[in-house]
């Protein structure tokens, strides 16, 4: 698919140019590329929230026009996704209320609350909860829905380096109970290693699929071992190379 905004007078301008992107069932796919380059267009797209201007996306087979279903997206900016006026466990049962009513909603948001490590928090408010608790709080909501795919934008850009830690941990534990696909875009060489089982690389703007590289590492992973594996430091070296912006152009 191709993408191109309208600019005031001028010509159009050229994001995302024949981009063809295939994620397996069950699979966790990384997207990586530089700032700017669009992977959030990307991801909106892949969500059914922006049309591509040529192209198609397809979700189970199926093209899509709307935000399909099965999928459900977590936002980099946790604190803007939660309703600062509904206690922890309300915003997940948020994702359930329209299915089965809101009472029932609430009893059932507690099993996705205590699968983030979130069991007792349920009458705290967003605002009372760390940054990386609220992220977990935002899974919880994604997880409470039942997706067959999970898309996921940048989701601990915003959170301290431990607290990404912790939350990478928690996402392999998820990915290994539940039968997810999953595609996360991110412009974090490590994550993207860390959790993928491919990694499609993105060129800047306007931006193509210059490579999809396998990543090889058995699961199950820990985020902290996984790291000093002879493969990741290899890909970790080889994706740095060729994302640094001293080798575009
Ligand atoms: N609605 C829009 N209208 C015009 N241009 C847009 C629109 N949305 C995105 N763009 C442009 O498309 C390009 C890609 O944006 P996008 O946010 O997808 O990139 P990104 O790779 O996710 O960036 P970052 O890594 O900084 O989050 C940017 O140059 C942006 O200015």
């Amino acid at each position: 698919m191709s993408k191109a905004f309208p600019t005031r007078g001028g010509p159009p301008a050229r994001v995302m140019e024949r981009v063809s992107l295939e994620v397996r069932a069950g699979e966790f796919m990384a997207v990586l590329g530089p700032s700017g380059c669009g992977k959030s267009t990307l991801l909106q797209m892949a969500a059914g929230l922006l049309p591509p201007t040529e192209g198609v996306v397809r979700v189970l087979g199926r093209p899509i026009t709307a935000p399909p279903p099965e999928a459900v997206y977590v936002f980099q900016q946790y604190s803007r996704s939660l309703l600062p006026w509904r206690s922890v466990r309300d915003n997940v049962a948020f994702a359930l209320e329209h299915r089965i009513g809101r009472r029932a909603a609430r009893a059932a948001a507690e099993a996705p609350l205590a699968q983030v490590g979130l069991a007792g928090f349920g009458d705290h408010y967003p605002w009372q909860l760390s940054g990386g608790m609220q992220q977990r709080v935002a899974i919880a909501r994604a997880l409470a829905a039942e997706p067959a795919l999970l898309l996921m934008d940048e989701p601990f850009s915003a959170v301290d380096a431990l607290t990404r830690l912790d939350l990478h941990a928690l996402v392999l534990e998820i990915c290994a109970r539940r039968k997810l696909t999953v595609l996360l875009v991110t412009h974090d060489v490590e994550e993207a290693i860390t959790l993928a089982d491919r990694i499609a690389v993105l060129t800047p703007r306007p931006t193509t699929v210059a490579q999809v590289i396998e990543v090889g590492i058995d699961r199950p992973r820990d985020p902290v071992a996984t790291r000093e594996l002879p493969r990741f430091l290899e890909l970790r070296h080889a994706l740095l190379e060729r994302l640094m912006t001293r080798h575009v152009g």
